[in-house]
């Protein structure tokens, strides 16, 4: 991509753009409403999230709505550079992203984003609202509010809440309805096989998969792999999901025994040490390891770098580890496979979950929300489920009133 001139990655970026634009229905239903209303007028719009076509649907129609927006990355090694690039011409818009960046320079992104002065931020991860929260406390006093699109990024978030840390309010964008089961489940049960097996060239038939954690994240990778024709195993720490995993047909054990027979493994928890030194011994050699859940800590890079022999990059995105002899393959430097070695999830799915994060910015541009975690009203989630619907062309039926009283009604019986 480096080879290509300013000109050229800005079409090839805004060709793909225009390609994910298409699929997004529900998206470019909200644009055509911003740009008419212009809710987001004079607000300023700071974003880190994955810097890809579909992301620039979201981040155009928000600066169709009125706002300025400054974006940058949420991950080293997700930003395509072309989609910057493109980004980089529209009005109002200026993005910082850069493709493995170093840590210095992500910071450093980060910092240029938030000089917009937001008055809304919108996260993948949180690192925005931490950033503002230790180092730059004085943009506090003009933020509303800011959304989250991720588990684990809510998570912290209400971790900061019950420390009375947090000081602004945030819609936990992830938990509506029309994003969690959808693109974490839908989205994340394509994307990292897409990313892994466009990585690896191997088959999935044949294989023992083992996936650790059966969230909504890993049920869309076991479903999947299933489907493709593997032997699917789940590695769990919640006894409920455990059983689920086992009565949706799954086989159920420890990493420590799972280590032993996996052939492929994806990690899907948001934890740490989901795959560590002890794991590394037992596995067979060729094992492939990949993480689809959080940042790079679930398989522990650290503890294989010291105990290996040698280590080489085999193929783009596969790092090979030489470990008492037997060959460990790590794709994509442990982040996440299915955008730093993919195009990340569907369009289709992200339509949905982008369209949550612009009715959300709406809603926090239009209400003065307390400091704090808030549900993304239900509204909003209606909303967005019945126009992806609508523009798949699906009707529902409609409650009738004698319906409506029979459920709510006590005294009728059999
Ligand atoms: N790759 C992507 O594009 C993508 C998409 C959505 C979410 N995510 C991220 O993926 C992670 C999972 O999201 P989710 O919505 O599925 O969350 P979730 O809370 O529904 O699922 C996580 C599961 O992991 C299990 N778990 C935790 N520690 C474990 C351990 N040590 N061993 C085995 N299982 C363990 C939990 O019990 C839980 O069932 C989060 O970090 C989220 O931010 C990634
Ligand atoms: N920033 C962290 C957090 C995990 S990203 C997980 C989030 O990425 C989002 N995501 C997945 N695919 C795409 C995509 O193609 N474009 C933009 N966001 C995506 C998805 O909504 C999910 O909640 C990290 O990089 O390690």
């Amino acid at each position: 991509m480096s080879d290509l001139s300013q000109k050229e990655m800005q079409e090839s970026g805004r060709l793909k753009i225009e390609w994910a634009r298409n699929y997004m229905p529900v998206l470019n239903q909200i644009r055509a409403d911003f740009e008419k209303e212009k809710p987001l007028a004079g607000r300023r719009i700071a974003m880190a999230l994955h810097v890809e076509a579909k992301t620039a649907v979201l981040v155009e129609t928000l600066a169709a709505g009125g706002a300025e927006v400054a974006i940058t990355g949420c991950n080293p090694l997700s930003t395509q550079d072309d989609v910057a690039a493109a980004l980089n011409t529209s009005e109002n818009i200026k993005c910082y992203a850069k493709y493995d960046c170093t840590n210095e320079e992500y910071y450093e992104a980060i910092d240029k984003v938030l000089d917009i002065d937001p008055d809304i931020t919108i996260d993948d991860g949180a690192d925005l609202i931490f950033k503002i929260h230790k180092e730059r406390r004085d943009l506090i006093p003009k933020i509303i509010g800011g959304c989250e699109e991720t588990t684990t990024g809510i998570h912290r978030l209400i971790g900061m809440e019950k420390d009375g840390a947090l000081e602004m309010a945030v819609l936990a964008v992830n938990d509506a309805k029309t994003k969690f089961l959808f693109d974490n489940r839908y989205g994340t049960g394509q994307s990292a096989w897409d990313g892994i097996m466009r990585t690896t060239n191997l088959l999935v038939a044949g294989k023992t998969v083992v996936v650790g954690g059966y969230g909504w994240c890993g049920r869309g990778v076991a479903m999947r792999a299933d489907g493709l024709g593997a032997e699917v195993v789940v590695t769990e720490i919640d006894p409920v999901r455990a059983l689920e995993a086992r009565m949706d047909g799954y086989r159920v054990m420890p990493m420590e025994k799972a280590a032993e027979i996996g052939d492929l493994f994806v990690t899907t928890t948001g934890n740490r040490d989901i795959l560590t030194e002890n794991h590394f011994k037992k596995m067979k050699s060729g094992a492939i390891l990949a993480n689809a859940g959080h940042f790079n800590v679930e398989i522990d890079l650290e503890s294989l770098k010291k105990m290996a022999s040698s280590e080489k990059t085999v193929r783009r995105n596969i790092k090979e580890y030489v470990v008492d002899g037997k060959k460990i393959n790590v794709l994509a430097d442990g982040r996440l496979v299915n955008l730093a070695a993919g195009d990340g999830h569907p369009a289709e799915v992200m339509d949905m979950s982008f369209a949550n994060q612009a009715l959300g910015v709406k809603y926090i541009a239009e209400n003065k929300l307390a400091h704090g975690v808030h549900k993304v009203p239900e509204e909003i989630d209606n909303y967005v489920a019945l126009l992806k619907l609508k523009s798949m062309g699906i009707e529902i039926d409609t409650l009738t009133e004698k319906q409506r009283n029979y459920m709510d009604d006590w005294e009728e019986g059999t």
